[in-house]
């Protein structure tokens, strides 16, 4: 089992704190959901753990070892070349001009690259160039490169963002079926598919990230006007 354990990020941008104090556990074999309004913070929290934000306080610990997140002492590759956090950004990140068969083997070698390159519908969508795919198709192949990488621990930021429902469901059934030997925060305003996928839930509001458990709580934090 693998533990990344995360205490007292904090995190301003000028005078604005956007994170303040955020502390969690995740261990291998969990599925840790993050909710929390536009603008509260999700994505910047992601970078901050994948080593492409800094912060100005707070620790990252995988297993025994400490990774630097504030200003003065991190070390842009330091997370990066460890390979513990595969990292899934809100934004596309996929070579438009390149083939989808091109861009797998970048990613991924033998037996994790056949297992992209034999996923439902990805032989139709193989031949094609990234930006000729939509975006749902798009967003599908970068959850299936990024969660086939051999990394402990998934970050994943809006996984299911245009996503049609059955594309959805294979997403759902490729997250459960890593969960074995990975451990994987996600974060998506789907957030029925969040709710359903994740083994514990936690709300970021104010900039601090407070467990959950039932539904309602969204209401309270401010997420949800009510439950559809
Ligand atoms: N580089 C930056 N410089 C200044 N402010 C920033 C920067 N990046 C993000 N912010 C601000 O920090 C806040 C949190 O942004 P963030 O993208 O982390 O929110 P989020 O919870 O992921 O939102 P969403 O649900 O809309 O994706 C927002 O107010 C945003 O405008």
């Amino acid at each position: 089992m693998a533990l990344l354990k995360v205490s007292c990020i904090q995190k301003n941008f000028g005078a604005k704190s956007i994170l303040d104090e955020v502390h969690f556990e995740l261990k291998t074999g969990k599925i840790l959901g993050v909710f929390g309004r536009n603008g509260s913070g999700k994505s910047t929290l992601l970078k901050i753990l994948f080593g492409t934000q800094t912060a100005e306080a707070g620790r990252l610990k995988m297993n025994e070892s400490y990774y630097p997140v504030r200003k003065n002492i991190w070390h842009k590759s330091r997370i990066i070349e460890s390979q513990q956090i595969g990292y899934l950004p809100q934004f596309s990140f996929l070579p438009k001009g390149a083939k989808v068969w091109d861009v797998i083997p970048q990613y991924l070698k033998g037996q994790e690259q056949d297992l992209v390159f034999q996923a439902p519908r990805m032989p139709k969508i193989a031949g094609r160039k990234v930006g000729e795919l939509s975006m749902g198709e798009r967003r599908y192949l970068e959850v299936l490169l990024i969660g086939n990488l051999d990394h402990p621990f998934l970050l994943l930021d809006e996984p299911f963002s245009m996503v049609e429902p059955l594309f959805k469901d294979l997403i759902h059934e490729f997250l459960v079926s890593l969960k074995a030997k990975k451990g994987i925060l996600i974060t998506d305003h789907y957030y029925h598919d969040v709710w359903q996928l994740s083994d514990r839930k936690m709300v970021l509001t104010s900039g601090k990230l407070t467990p959950i458990t039932e539904l309602e709580e969204l209401i309270k934090a401010g997420y949800l006007r009510s439950i559809n």
